[in-house]
């Protein structure tokens, strides 16, 4: 089985090679035809269907929403030229720091 970074690292490439394809027949090179307005607009949907699944739908709904959301992401990501590995290095950064005590320690104001 591959692991999830393997799973969307070639799912990156895939993105970057499909982007100036033909938009009739790509669905990546549609959505960047359209913009990058349109992909956040995208991303914002799959999100709000996403949050509807957790809540009203069953698991492989949930599924299905998760992916949609988690490939909508990685499209933007791909046409705003931000790499996967630098989102991953920035969790990599967190790694071990709780969400409570990163919170407690920002300047207040
Ligand atoms: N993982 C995905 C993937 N997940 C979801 N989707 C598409 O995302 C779209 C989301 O559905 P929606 O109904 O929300 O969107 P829509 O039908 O365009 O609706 P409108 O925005 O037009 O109203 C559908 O067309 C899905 O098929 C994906 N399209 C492509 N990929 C990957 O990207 C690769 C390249 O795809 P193409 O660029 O189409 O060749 C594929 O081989 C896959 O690996």
């Amino acid at each position: 089985m591959n692991s999830p970074q393997d799973t969307l690292s070639r799912l990156e490439v895939t993105i970057a090679a499909r982007r100036d394809a033909d938009p009739e027949t790509s669905y990546v090179a549609k959505l960047n035809a359209r913009g990058v307005g349109k992909i956040a607009q995208k991303l914002g949907e799959e999100a709000t269907e996403t949050v509807i699944a957790a809540l009203t739908q069953d698991r492989e709904e949930l599924i299905g929403e998760a992916a949609d959301l988690m490939f909508h992401l990685l499209v933007l990501l791909g046409a705003k030229g931000v790499p996967l590995a630098d989102v991953l290095a920035e969790l990599d950064r967190r790694e071990g720091l709780s969400g409570i005590a990163e919170k407690a320690s920002r300047p207040r104001g």
